[in-house]
């Protein structure tokens, strides 16, 4: 007879997080598990605390209390192994900016130990749609290209959680549908998502899972 199988890890767990920025409680009490294979969208006014969770689960940030866990890893004890889980698209997009996009990526294709980085690099910068300025340095970039290059950084690192906040603002039409597009085959790869956007039809149509946050706390949609 076949050992049982254990159930895997929800992909996310909150017990009963807060966050205090000086006297400020960005999070206050927040309690949620995402059941693994689900994805999360994140929705709440301008400031209800949305990028304060995305950089708490992304080890970015400690909790002031409670527990954040990332299929089944402590985000604090167990910081390193949740690092290589996770990946971030921010604001903060973590770009070099005297580099060019093909250069940035060689970067992290060197870092991460990939065999040939430079094919890697130029198949996703065509996935991107950023092929014809692969060679400009990122200084020179809007801010679309710059949303654009941080998803393919995302891309190459190949997390099991993507942690994307605002994935699809400064993007032109045509980056929207790419952007909804690419997050689409993240999830058939098996990739979690956590997406926190303003764009409630469009995250609701990417997401089976919903947390609308007011004030640092969860409340009914
Ligand atoms: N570094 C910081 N120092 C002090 N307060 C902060 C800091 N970052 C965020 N806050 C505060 O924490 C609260 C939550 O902010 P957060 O950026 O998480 O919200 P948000 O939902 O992502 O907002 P938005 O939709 O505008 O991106 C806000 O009151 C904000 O002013």
């Amino acid at each position: 007879m076949d050992a049982p199988t254990a159930a895997p890890p929800p992909a996310l767990v909150l017990h009963d997080v807060s966050k205090r920025y000086g006297r400020r409680w960005a999070l206050a009490r927040l309690s949620y598990t995402l059941p693994p294979g689900r994805s999360l969208l994140l929705t709440g006014h301008n400031g209800s605390g949305k990028t304060t969770l995305l950089r708490l689960v992304g080890t970015a940030l400690s909790p002031t209390h409670g527990r954040v866990e990332v299929l089944g890893h402590n985000c604090v004890t167990q910081q390193e192994t949740v690092r290589r889980k996770v990946a971030l698209l921010s604001h903060a997009s973590f770009l070099y900016e005297d580099l060019t996009a093909h250069q940035n990526l060689m970067v992290l294709a060197r870092l991460l130990g990939m065999d040939s980085p430079s094919d890697v690099a130029g198949a996703l910068l065509t996935k991107v749609g950023l092929t014809k300025r692969s060679d400009s340095p990122v200084r020179q970039f809007s801010a679309g290209m710059r949303k654009r290059l941080a998803i393919a950084r995302l891309l190459m690192k190949a997390p099991a959680l993507a942690l994307l906040d605002e994935p699809f603002g400064e993007l032109d039409p045509a980056g929207i549908q790419a952007m909804e597009k690419i997050i689409g085959e993240l999830k058939d790869t098996g990739v979690t998502v956590v997406l926190a956007t303003h764009l409630i039809e469009q995250g609701m149509s990417l997401c089976e899972e919903r947390l609308h946050l007011q004030e640092g706390r969860a409340v009914a949609a």
